[in-house]
């Protein structure tokens, strides 16, 4: 059955107000896929019916052949980072990593040899004791890495997850990201403005607009020749 494997977008609608979305779309298990599309298209809508911060009003959101409809956020197979990498400010960057593995923080000594050993994974060995205010924004983006990393869940949702960086930095982010979505075999949907972000981390883009997800396609083809919807979005005339 195609799609068994992967995560599945069954005959989806969900409307918000005016708004409505539809997809119907697989995007195969442990592929790397941008999320694209004008402002207000329904990106983050897409990534909200996976993490389960919103039910279809109509189909089903499938992984590996499991409705997600039947489990509660938090019991999801899902990590997400948002922009603001969700870290908590008044918890240092070993509490902030450690908070991926247990809530309540009591960790035992091998969850704390984990933790320890997925921030010297992502470059930031003695940084645990720092708050991510004294933090830089390359190096608040590793600790959210890091929590990813220490998951390991298989699905993993960005929104935007490096638009305050610098050109070079967010380079640099992507690699680490595409090399920790390697090492966790991680399907991942990465919600971004800037096409140069879909071409270093996503071999496959959905683009999202006039109200449909459309399925994944290669994301290189697509920028090279991008549908008249994408072209205005693009600033290509
Ligand atoms: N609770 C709500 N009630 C009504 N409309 C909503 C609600 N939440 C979102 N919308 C609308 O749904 C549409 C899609 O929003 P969404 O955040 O998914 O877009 P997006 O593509 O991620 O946008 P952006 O790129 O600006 O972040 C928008 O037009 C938004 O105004």
């Amino acid at each position: 059955m195609p799609g068994a494997d992967g995560l599945r977008f069954e005959a989806v609608h969900v409307s918000l107000g005016a708004f409505t979305l539809s997809a119907d779309l697989t995007v195969d298990r442990g592929a790397r896929v941008a999320v694209i599309g004008p402002s207000g298209s329904g990106k983050s809508t897409l990534l909200a019916l996976v993490s389960g911060f919103l039910l279809p009003d109509r189909g089903r959101v499938i992984w590996r052949g499991e409705d997600l409809g039947r489990l509660a956020p938090g019991r999801r197979p899902v990590s997400i980072v948002f922009q603001d990498q969700n870290l908590l400010p008044h918890l240092t960057a070993f509490q902030n990593v450690a908070l991926g593995l247990r809530p309540d923080l009591r960790l035992d000594r091998n969850q704390t040899d984990e933790v320890q050993g997925a921030l010297a994974r992502v470059g930031l060995k003695g940084f645990g004791d720092r708050l991510p205010a004294n933090m830089s924004g390359g190096q608040q983006s590793r600790v959210a890495l890091a929590r990813v990393l220490l998951r390991r869940r298989p699905i993993l949702l960005l929104d935007e997850p490096f638009a305050a960086l610098g050109p070079a930095l967010k380079d640099e982010m992507l690699d680490l990201l595409t090399e920790i979505a390697g090492e966790t075999g991680a399907t991942v949907l990465m919600v971004s403005h800037d096409p140069d972000d879909a071409r270093r981390f996503a071999p496959q883009t959905i683009v999202v607009d006039q109200g449909v997800a459309a399925p994944p396609v290669a994301t290189e083809g697509l920028l090279a020749d991008p549908p008249p919807g994408l072209r205005a979005y693009l600033g290509i005339t």
